[in-house]
């Protein structure tokens, strides 16, 4: 079998036809290591997924696109309003065999047609939530179809598209993504084959992890450390990163497998330290990130006071700025407005370029059903949410971007719902209009205008939302009237600022 190593002149070429080659992480330093080599078919996990470019069927390429187009449209919206292309999933995982043993119960109820998830802390005690949730019996392969395929044509129109996993360790992340890049790469061979055929697309795999802050190559047999460094072009350059010119799925397929192999025999050994470091694979503009786990993020360092000192402690404080950097650079509008806190950590440095100009990302945020696991479930629930609200309100200033998240902080209406009366078709208009209500409202502090009253929204918003428990009917009626004074409002704001 042959391996390819890359071609560094070609890394900034604004070909077209070459852009599936241009990465977005680039390399200053030729390769001098060999290619892993070929393993013998009986290394190989599963024959069945195994496909050559030879038996790549084009049948399925119309649907791929228009389903890529319609996802692609749906996020116009979020563009029209200076949204990022976000996309956020919950994913529950089963019960395993240990939490079985420890008659540990299954705490979370998803109402599968309604969006709505609920944690029952205790029998009295329950937290909803509202996103789009594959319940434990969703497949991996579901997975893929519904949240990945649509993505992945867009690669080949010069967006760069990640796709994340997120929550604590053993709650599904690993078992999540491992499959993704394997389906993906067999749909942009195919595309490379069929609807983008002679036109000089070739696949490229590279795979690395950060841990402490510092980046690995994980496709060298010595898990090498590398440095990263920013171009005359501010192009960020992970220099000695390999990367591997591949041309079927089994040759993907290896390099996964032995990438994985390298993160789980670490330098400090083993487990523990592939759930604190964030694995990153990509397939040129697609990049696939196995977070690490999020309980090792700052409130939690207790838990390592008894481990190793200093240097897990540090660690925690860098996988906590990642999440929070994260957060940060998922809000991040177009480079050219301000701020934007990439330098927040490694994670976000290195994947700067997914987070500017015309980028989708895809956020699986996986949990654990366990009662034990209840905490971490809430905490992971609760980012999602923060991600969800911050993905809605990109394009701020960095000042503006405060204000708003007081603005959520101080307004008594979280996203979740602690009333057990209210009906799940209640529950979601009623998210629905709050939904509305802050985009609004992100609108107003965008157009950013002396004198915009956002103090008197929050205080009308708060006041709005304190008497929920008085009806949803009641509820609603308030917030469509609240709406229609933010649209009064902003149509006034955009219209003087149009003047
Ligand atoms: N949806 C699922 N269906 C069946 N089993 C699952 C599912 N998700 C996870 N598991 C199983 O749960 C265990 C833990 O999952 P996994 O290793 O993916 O967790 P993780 O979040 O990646 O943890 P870490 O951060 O430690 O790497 C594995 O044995 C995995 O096979």
């Amino acid at each position: 079998m042959h391996h390819h190593h890359r071609q560094y002149s070609d890394h900034f070429t604004d070909s077209p036809s070459k852009w599936l080659q241009s990465p977005c992480l680039s390399h200053s330093q030729s390769s001098t290591v060999p290619p892993i080599a070929s393993r013998s078919s009986s290394m190989r996990r599963n024959g069945d997924d195994r496909v050559s470019p030879s038996e790549l069927s084009p049948g399925l390429l119309p649907e791929v696109l228009l389903r890529a187009k319609l996802w692609y449209v749906s996020f116009g919206r979020f563009k029209k309003l200076g949204f990022r292309k976000m996309i956020l999933q919950v994913r529950k995982r089963p019960l395993n065999k240990k939490e079985f043993a420890k008659k540990e119960e299954d705490i979370i109820a998803i109402e599968p047609h309604s969006n709505a998830l609920t944690v029952h802390e205790t029998k009295l005690q329950r937290h909803n939530f509202f996103y789009a949730v594959l319940n434990e019996d969703v497949s991996n392969d579901e997975v893929y179809f519904e949240k990945v395929e649509p993505i992945v044509p867009l690669i080949f129109n010069r967006t760069k598209a990640t796709c994340f996993a997120y929550g604590q360790t053993g709650s599904g992340k690993t078992y999540t993504m491992q499959p993704l890049p394997l389906k993906a790469s067999q749909d942009i061979l195919r595309l490379t084959l069929d609807t983008y055929r002679n036109q000089g697309f070739q696949l490229f795999v590279s795979f690395f992890k950060i841990y402490g802050g510092k980046l690995f190559d994980l496709l060298m047999t010595e898990s090498k450390k590398l440095c990263m460094r920013e171009d005359g072009k501010q192009q960020v350059c992970i220099v000695g990163l390999q990367e591997y010119r591949v041309s079927n799925v089994e040759m993907v397929r290896e390099f996964i497998e032995k990438g994985n192999s390298t993160r789980s025999t670490g330098t400090t050994g083993a487990d523990e330290e592939s759930s604190r470091s964030h694995a990153v694979l990509q397939l040129c503009k697609l990049s696939f990130i196995d977070l690490a786990g999020s309980e090792h993020s700052a409130d939690t360092t207790d838990s390592y006071k008894h481990t190793s000192g200093d240097f897990v402690v540090m660690e925690g404080a860098e996988i906590n700025k990642s999440f929070l950097a994260l957060k940060e650079g998922i809000r991040a509008p177009d480079s050219n407005q301000g701020h934007i806190p990439f330098r927040g950590s490694k994670l976000t440095e290195v994947l700067r370029d997914s987070f500017v100009g015309d980028s989708c990302a895809v956020m699986i945020s996986c949990i654990s059903p366990s009662s034990g696991s209840c905490e971490q479930t809430l905490n992971t629930l609760r980012y999602a949410d923060r991600v969800k609200s911050l993905s809605k309100g990109s394009g701020f200033k960095r000042y503006q971007f405060s204000s708003l998240s007081n603005l959520r902080d101080s307004t008594t209406m979280p996203l979740s719902f602690e009333e057990e009366d209210l009906g799940t078709a209640h529950r979601r208009q009623e998210q629905h209009m709050i939904d509305i209500v802050w985009e609004e409202m992100n609108l107003l502090v965008q157009a950013d205008q002396p004198g915009n009253p956002i103090d008197d929204y929050i205080c009308k918003l708060n006041a709005i939302l304190s008497q929920k428990a008085s009806g949803i009917l009641q509820l609603q009626t308030q917030l469509a009237h609240f709406l229609w004074h933010l649209n009064d409002h902003s149509v006034l704001v955009s219209s003087s600022s149009s003047n």
